[in-house]
């Protein structure tokens, strides 16, 4: 059974908002804003709760544009992330226990401080095209294999 996770990117214009994780899984990697999805909830509403809770943002239009598949040699624990984007969000940006919010120019994304996955997906991402991928790790800096494709529907 796959661990299901959320990813959320808000984008502002060609500025992004990624946050600098303190602690935990991702430590001292900028990301999006997500995690785990509650058994209450469904994925999206995982999506908006972890966004709020990690950098204070509302936002009640989340576009579903990615799904990626994660497996690490050695652990039966699959990850799927569901990747989704806002451009429509209310509240003040505040850093959190979890993350330190800081806007970037998607010109300048600091793909050697972010999962090494983030470099392949992003560019796909950032041309407004839809993707689904799956990446076999080893650890959590070496990508052994990965397929990656656009995609028109999630
Ligand atoms: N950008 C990104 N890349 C990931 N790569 C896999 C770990 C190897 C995971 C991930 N997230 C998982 C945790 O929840 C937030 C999104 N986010």
């Amino acid at each position: 059974m796959n661990k299901i996770l959320t990813l959320v990117l808000v984008r502002d214009g060609k500025r992004i908002l990624l946050g600098m994780k303190k602690r935990g899984f991702g430590e001292g990697r900028w990301n999006g804003f997500g995690g785990k999805v509650e058994k209450q909830e469904t994925i999206i509403d995982g999506a908006k709760r972890e966004l709020r809770e990690e950098c204070g943002l509302v936002s009640n239009i989340l576009e579903k544009i990615g799904l990626l598949k994660f497996e690490f040699v050695g652990d039966p624990q699959l990850l799927e992330v569901h990747v989704f984007t806002t451009e429509q969000f209310t509240g003040a940006v505040e850093e959190s226990s979890e993350m330190r919010p800081e806007w970037f120019d998607t010109t300048n994304i600091p793909f050697d401080k972010m999962w090494p996955d983030d470099k392949l997906w992003f560019p796909l991402y950032l041309k407004g095209q839809k993707f689904s991928g799956y990446f076999l790790f080893q650890g959590h800096d070496n990508i052994l294999k990965y397929t990656l494709d656009e995609v028109d529907d999630l």
